[in-house]
């Protein structure tokens, strides 16, 4: 039968959600289409308590919610039903600014303005949740530390390792470059499977709307879930503080490629863990104080993981090519990632981790100038600020090693004679700051900059 097109779809259903023996099913359709099936799946998972079932099914619901963001996004309709309970009032509008900022930079490339579009229902009030110690035994104080296979989270575990913390790496999908990472950190590992919903993929064949979604909301709503199931009490994400900065002003509204690793999403969804699944379960990101170059600092101190970490995220497709190198040197991950960490290492060790030099090829001029905003905006990627990538050139042209590579040349010679020279100073980047919810027994050894 031929598959209606999600684009002319009166409204996006949140259909249904259950789990049964490790598998959590979240369905989704448009109108009376074929149903949208995703499954996550948690090995080894032990049987919720009895007591503790309130917690997982607020974490099921919150997932089921975030996780239809990827379906909604093909027909973006103007209406959205649910067939289950609807989130009570704050989770709704957790929900809508969710949806409308993760969705900006898709909605920015697809010409559309989600403005006002999406409404979720509101349902029934609900209840504060309890602690999970008063859901069924206490959890032990125990971390569950994301791993995306580049060097933030290895920056998180090796904080977790100084602090004591009892910590499992985990993370989501099969890529076999964050095993090897996950591997290499010698904590206890934990690998969680996600199947889209192979109907997605014939939608976007049709030439259903498409484009970027917010992936680390949907992660965090499954390591929630998953802190529930096996026992956690905290889930401790690797977002830094550069993150909540825009790629670029549209219309008047801010549109961040990375939003749901930003400091709103965070404080949000951190609240919502709290007030609606368990009062005691914590989430919150690690390094959220600092700057990219902070945490590229932290990373360069430990030389563990360099033949195995990579940030290239053409690594990390489910489908599609991946590169031939853990680092294709094209992306604006790759470059943005040699010049992070380019002023902290020994020259070459920067180039045996990514076998050349991507700042002696002048072909690679515009995705550096486009790091450092000159005549371009910041990639849609998970790059830092301008001022990071600027501050970065400003200390290789001051050192011999770098300074007569040709994109350090070029920077020296034609672009910081137009800068202030008093914003390309790298200490006052590495100096944590700002907000966070970073728990107190671990903060001295996020903020003291020499631990
Ligand atoms: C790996 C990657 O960067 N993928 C982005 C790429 O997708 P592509 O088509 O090249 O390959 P796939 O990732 O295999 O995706 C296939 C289709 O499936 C859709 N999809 C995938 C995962 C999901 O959870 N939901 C989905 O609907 C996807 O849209 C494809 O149609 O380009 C896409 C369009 O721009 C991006 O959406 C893909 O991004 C992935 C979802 C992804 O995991 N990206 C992270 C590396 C990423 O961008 N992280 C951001 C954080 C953003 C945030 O706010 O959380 C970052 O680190 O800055
Ligand atoms: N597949 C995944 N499973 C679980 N967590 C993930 C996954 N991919 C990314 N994350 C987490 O999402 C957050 C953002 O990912 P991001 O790619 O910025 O971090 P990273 O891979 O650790 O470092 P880098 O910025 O060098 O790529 C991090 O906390 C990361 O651990």
């Amino acid at each position: 039968m031929a598959l209606p097109d999600p684009r002319a779809a009166r409204a996006f259903r949140f259909v249904r959600r259950d789990y049964a023996d490790g598998v959590a099913s979240l369905v989704y359709a448009f109108d009376d289409g074929p149903e949208l099936i995703e499954r996550v799946v948690f090995p080894d998972a032990p049987s919720p308590s009895l007591r503790r079932a309130a917690a997982l099914e607020a974490a099921l619901d919150l997932l089921h919610a975030i996780a239809g963001v990827s379906y909604y996004k093909a027909g973006v309709p103007g209406a959205i039903a649910f067939e289950s309970p609807a989130p009570d009032a704050a989770t709704a509008a957790f929900l809508d600014t969710l949806y409308l900022h993760g969705l900006g930079e898709f909605a920015y490339h697809n010409r559309l303005d989600l403005r006002g579009r999406i409404r979720f229902p509101a349902g029934a009030a609900v209840r504060a949740a309890a602690p999970l110690a008063e859901q069924g035994s206490a959890p032990p104080r125990r971390t569950l530390v994301p791993i995306g296979g580049g060097k933030d989270s290895l920056v998180s575990v090796e904080i977790l390792r100084a602090a004591g913390e009892d910590a499992t790496a985990v993370w989501v999908g099969q890529s076999p470059l964050i095993a090897a990472c996950a591997e290499r950190t010698g904590l206890p590992t934990l690998n969680i499977r996600r199947e889209l919903s192979p109907v997605l993929f014939d939608y976007n064949k049709l030439g259903a709307y498409n484009g970027h979604i917010p992936v680390t909301a949907i992660n965090s709503a499954i390591l929630v879930l998953a802190a529930v199931l096996y026992g956690h009490d905290a889930v401790a994400f690797s977002n830094e503080r550069s993150a909540s900065s825009a790629t670029l002003e549209y219309e008047g509204q801010p549109v961040n490629h990375q939003w749901s690793k930003g400091w709103e999403f965070e404080r949000a969804f951190g609240e919502l863990v709290r007030e609606r699944v368990a009062a005691d379960l914590r989430y919150y990101s690690l390094l959220r104080p600092l700057s990219e170059l902070a945490v590229a600092e932290r990373f360069a101190r430990h030389t563990r993981y360099d033949d195995v970490f990579s940030s290239c995220n053409r690594n990390f497709r489910i489908l599609g090519p991946k590169p031939a190198d853990r680092w294709c040197g094209q992306c604006p991950k790759c470059h943005f990632v040699f010049l992070a960490l380019a002023p902290f290492m020994p020259k070459p060790r920067l180039l045996a981790i990514f076998g050349r030099n991507l700042l002696d090829d002048a072909t690679l001029a515009p995705g550096f100038d486009a790091l450092i905003e000159y005549r371009d905006h910041k990639p849609f990627e998970c790059v830092g600020e301008g001022a990071e990538s600027r501050a970065a050139f400003a200390a290789l042209a001051a050192r011999a090693e770098w300074s007569e590579d040709a994109l350090v040349a070029r920077f020296a010679d034609e672009i910081a004679p137009q800068l202030d020279a008093a914003e390309l100073a790298l200490p006052a980047l590495l100096a944590p700051s700002g907000e966070h919810r970073i728990p107190v027994q671990l903060q001295p050894f996020v903020l003291d900059a020499h631990r």
